[in-house]
């Protein structure tokens, strides 16, 4: 990456999984990297990776944090799983507000280049996209089934439409450029991995849903990391500002079923794989009752949903799109991996299959299995008949 050693590089949410996986490159590269986030890295980190402890809803902090950086990469969000979902000030305050913020606080302290992690969810609602491509349109806002996904939205407008801003010390523009990725994996990854083994092992992971033909995407965390470095790159004057004012997806380039993909996490892990296939809107009636419930509930005890309707839809539903525009404009190539590192890793934690569970044990959990399918299934009823 060009003048990566002369530069400067913040990362808002380097704390994270992708943030930090990014940071470790950027700094193996040569460049010196601020970690901006809410709470310090989990790892031991080298002592020339410099860590800020701050909060992109506060504009003075990030405001300082930036002095002296040549390009931000800005990548803290909130609300995108679990029991985070049900806070809709915060979503909408770290999101929407804090991505102002950065865009401000770069205009305002001569910060020339901001790359933007976007998502796929910015277009995709639970309709069938094949092979699209970004001059596809934003899902209109009232369409987002979460709140997360509507501020993403809304915070990728921003980034785009601050593009070409003037910077306040008069050294130039503001470019920025927005990269949509996939859902993110990779040894070590905490969003989604522990929790879809946490299923296998609880036993919740009986069945599988949707057409068998249904097809997503995923994009490992080191791909993720290349795209990154090359969309900061062209946004660069040596690159002709390529990708200023562009979004790009960003997968593996490997559409694949959303559960042929895990299929070797279960069995890496000793587990055997479901052979049951239930229809997708018995699970999205479900995944409804569940948010319902968790949406009553959750202000007195906020349990972790098991699964929400924008989830039912990123699994079950097809959607894929074309790298031809990040393949062309960055030169992106995406490298191929699999679970190996991942089961790896669970492995490691000790996690996976060491001892066959009791008989009683596996027919307790049937007849839950089956208890709860019935239960739903006659919750259809009076929605069918009114
Ligand atoms: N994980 C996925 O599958 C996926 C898929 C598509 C897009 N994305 C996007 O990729 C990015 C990284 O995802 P991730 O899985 O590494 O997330 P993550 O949750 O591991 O990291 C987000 C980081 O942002 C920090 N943060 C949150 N609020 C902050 C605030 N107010 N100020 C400063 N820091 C704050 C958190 O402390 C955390 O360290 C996010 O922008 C996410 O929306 C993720």
């Amino acid at each position: 990456m060009e003048n990566v050693r002369s530069e400067t590089f913040l990362i808002t949410g380097g704390c994270g999984y992708f943030g930090y996986r990014l940071a470790r490159s950027l700094h193996k590269g040569g460049a010196r990297v601020v970690l901006f986030d809410t709470a310090p890295p989990k790892q031991e980190t080298p002592e020339d990776i410099q860590f800020v402890q701050g909060d992109i809803c506060d504009y003075a902090q990030i405001a300082r944090a930036v002095v002296g950086v040549g390009c931000v990469f800005h990548i803290a969000s909130y609300g995108m799983s679990g029991r985070e979902q049900l806070n809709r000030h915060l979503i909408e305050a770290v999101n929407v507000q804090g991505t102002q913020n950065v865009l401000k606080a770069c205009v305002e302290h001569g910060v020339s280049r901001l790359v933007y992690t976007s998502t796929f969810n910015v277009v995709f609602g639970g309709q069938v996209i094949e092979n699209g491509d970004e001059s596809l349109p934003y899902l209109p806002l009232h369409l987002h089934p979460d709140h997360y996904s509507r501020t993403k939205s809304l915070a990728e407008m921003s980034v785009l439409k601050a593009n070409g801003t003037t910077l306040k010390d008069g050294s130039g523009l503001l470019r920025t450029c927005a990269l949509r990725p996939a859902g993110i994996y990779g040894p070590g990854e905490q969003r989604h991995l522990p929790r879809i083994v946490g299923y296998i092992e609880k036993g919740i992971f009986r069945f599988v849903y949707g057409e068998a033909s249904s097809l997503v995407e995923f994009v490992h965390v080191d791909n993720l990391v290349s795209a990154h470095k090359l969309a900061a790159e062209a946004l660069t004057s040596q690159k002709q500002h390529c990708s200023a004012g562009q979004a790009y997806f960003i997968s593996d380039g490997r559409p694949v079923n959303n559960f042929e993909f895990f299929r070797p996490l279960v069995e890496g892990l000793g587990y055997p794989f479901p052979k049951v296939r239930l229809p997708l809107c018995l699970i999205y009636f479900f995944a409804f009752l569940t948010e319902m419930i968790h949406h009553l509930i959750g202000p007195f005890y906020n349990f972790q949903p098991l699964l929400t309707r924008t989830e039912v839809y990123k699994t079950g539903v097809t959607h894929y799109f074309s790298m031809a525009k990040a393949k062309a404009e960055l030169g992106y190539e995406p490298q191929e991996y699999n679970l190996d590192e991942v089961v790896q890793w669970f492995r490691c934690r000790g996690h996976g299959k060491t001892s066959c569970r009791s008989f009683l044990g596996r027919l307790i959990l049937d007849i839950l299995f089956v208890a709860a399918l019935v239960t739903v299934a006659l919750s259809f009823l009076p929605v069918v008949g009114s």
